[in-house]
């Protein structure tokens, strides 16, 4: 049984003060992490504020990005090594707000997961297509192409850890979400990738999210989808009566 997995994607939206507020305000309401992994992606400059703050509590912490080198001469980027020293556990990687507006190559994206992998992290590696792409009928090669270079020479115990989230662009912040029927499909050729790479148990495993406009209006018909295990949720997440509607979507 795959354990779902909710993950609020700040993206470049708190401070440390309204991280510290936010964390007070949901710490005793998540739900039992062997039920649902209640997680937030919160900038780097936000780290140690929600890891002060959820200490003894149920929620995980991400990371919005991480760079691919232990430590060196790399000005402004943040080592995968610190983070789990800091008591990080997730990356999240390849968004396509990195991809897009930083140049993120396939080829980084695939380097950035190994690195999470030998520093003791989990990535959430994200993928999905433009509208343009889906209009050309090419939205599951699109997602399959990204997947298996993301996977690059990972091990089967690594991928079956792992979280995928896919991410229609065409759905991020827009209020337009995939439908729960269009999010299943291509969260099936995301599995069915999976099953093509390495085999059907390491599939059976993997985590797969859908994000894009999540909300607690919508959340419950797209976890009840057989191949997604949760949701990346950006807007939404921001506020937390509405975090814990949706991280506490099954009660
Ligand atoms: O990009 C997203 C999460 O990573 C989705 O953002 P929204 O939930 O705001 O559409």
């Amino acid at each position: 049984m795959r354990t779902p997995i909710i993950a609020g994607n700040w993206k470049m939206n708190m401070n440390p003060e309204q991280t510290a507020e936010f964390v007070k305000a949901v710490k005793n309401d998540l739900p039992e992490t062997t039920k649902v992994e209640a997680v937030i992606a919160a900038p780097a400059v936000d780290l140690p504020a929600l890891l002060e703050n959820a200490k003894g509590s149920n929620l995980k912490v991400a990371a919005e990005n991480c760079y691919f080198e232990d430590a060196g001469a790399f000005t402004g980027e943040t080592s995968p090594k610190v983070l789990k020293e800091m008591g990080v556990d997730y990356v999240v990687i390849g968004h396509s707000e990195r991809r897009d507006y930083f140049h993120e190559t396939d080829e980084e994206i695939n380097k950035k997961a190994h690195a999470i992998f030998r520093n003791g992290l989990l990535p959430i590696i994200c993928c999905g297509e433009s509208l343009e792409t889906r209009e050309a009928n090419k939205a599951e090669e699109w997602v399959e192409r990204q997947v298996t270079a993301a996977l690059k020479d990972l091990s089967a115990a690594q991928v079956s850890s792992l979280v995928i989230a896919y991410e229609p662009i065409w759905a991020i912040g827009t209020g337009k979400t995939a439908s729960a029927d269009q999010a299943e499909e291509i969260c099936g050729v995301v599995r069915k990738t999976v099953a093509k790479l390495y085999d059907e148990t390491v599939a059976e495993k993997v985590r797969i999210q859908y994000g894009g406009s999540v909300k607690p209006a919508n959340v419950k018909e797209l976890m009840a989808k057989e191949n997604i295990d949760g949701g990346l949720v950006g807007g939404a997440s921001l506020v937390p009566e509405s975090y814990l509607q949706l991280v506490n979507f099954n009660k």
